[in-house]
């Protein structure tokens, strides 16, 4: 197996709240190949914006890292300096925010922005230089150069998103987390921004984490799957062997709702989450239980452990091998 460039193994992270310290992501592990591409998928409060700020080192105040370790290009993340992190975010580690096109600010020309993002981190790069990097990237996210004198509110949605999207770039980062980076979109340019994505972080080479709600987006632009709900990951694979081999309840669920035009619609009666099931960690048990129809007492008391289905492809249920999901 080649040296992976990003390891998460056993992160834990929890809020301290009012009433003690609220877990957000439970003992969750992957890693990212460098080209390689993972999206992380779940709902709405299942913790995948916190792995994202834990990756970036830009989580809340409140928030502790309780567990784990980030090796990200041989280094703990998890374990370095303020100022070692400053270093790697945004040169070897970027993010794109959810809506960060309406983060561009009105009164700066797009090109001084992005002058801006390189020269922070390149201070020592010529005007010349910085000019001709800008006009790459613009090239990379299919923006006219000539576009580049322009202000924000002279670009779409789509185009403001496709500068976000080069300004994370302005670096050459080796890593780039995108949160959302399409949801705000209309389908049609969602499809155009997805198209760009996969475009450069193939031509770079980089490795990339993709955040979605939508398990949809995530199987057109990575090439593995992890699967999470309440704080946990309940599945991790490639996108074939999570696509079409799904095994866990949770992941069946979401590939269920995946319809083509010819498809009938997946019958999801049995497996509809309660409202509040994809908060925090549950204080004990498998996090999908409440909503699992084949949930029985040993899940509602222990956590499910990992069952491999093959090298690459793990599901946490400890019901994983039996019968009932063949
Ligand atoms: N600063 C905070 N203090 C306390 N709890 C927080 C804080 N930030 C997030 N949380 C809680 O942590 C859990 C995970 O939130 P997170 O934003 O990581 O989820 P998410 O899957 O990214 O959701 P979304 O897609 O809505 O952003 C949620 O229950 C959320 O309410």
């Amino acid at each position: 197996m080649t040296k992976a460039l990003l390891e998460v193994d056993n992160l834990s992270v929890g809020y301290r709240t009012a009433s003690g310290i609220q877990m957000a992501v439970d003992d969750v592990s992957f890693r990212v190949d460098r080209g390689g591409s993972l999206g992380l998928v779940g709902e709405s409060g299942c913790g995948k914006t916190t792995i994202g700020m834990a990756l970036m080192g830009l989580l809340a105040s409140n928030a502790t890292i309780v567990s784990g370790q980030v090796r990200f290009e041989g280094e703990d993340l998890t374990a370095v300096s303020d100022q070692r992190m400053r270093q790697i975010r945004w040169r070897r580690i970027a993010m794109i925010f959810q809506a960060a096109m309406n983060a561009l600010n009105p009164v700066h020309r797009v090109q001084d922005q992005i002058a801006e993002a390189i020269i922070t981190h390149e201070p020592e790069l010529s005007s010349h230089a910085v000019a001709h990097r800008a006009r790459s990237l613009f090239e990379l996210v299919k923006i006219p150069a000539d576009r580049l004198q322009g202000y924000p509110h002279q670009f779409s949605g789509g185009m403001r998103q496709r500068v976000i999207i080069a300004m994370a770039l302005a670096c050459n980062p080796s890593l780039i987390i995108a949160d959302e980076p399409t949801t705000a979109l209309d389908v049609i340019v969602q499809n155009q921004i997805l198209n760009a994505i996969g475009t450069f972080q193939k031509e770079m080479n980089i490795g990339m984490i993709f955040i979605s709600h939508d398990l949809a987006v995530v199987a057109d632009v990575c090439t593995h799957i992890g699967v999470m709900h309440a704080g946990s990951l309940v599945e991790y694979g490639t996108r074939q062997e999570v696509l079409d081999c799904p095994g866990h309840p949770y992941t069946r669920m979401l590939v269920g709702s995946l319809l083509t035009l010819s498809d009938e619609p997946a019958d999801l009666s049995g497996l509809v989450c309660p409202a509040g099931s994809n908060g925090p960690v549950a204080a004990a048990g498998c996090p999908v239980q409440a909503m699992c129809p084949s949930s029985t007492a040993a899940c509602q008391r222990g956590q499910a452990q990992w069952v491999e289905l093959s090298p690459t492809h793990r599901v946490r249920c400890q019901q994983a091998g039996e019968e009932l999901f063949r």
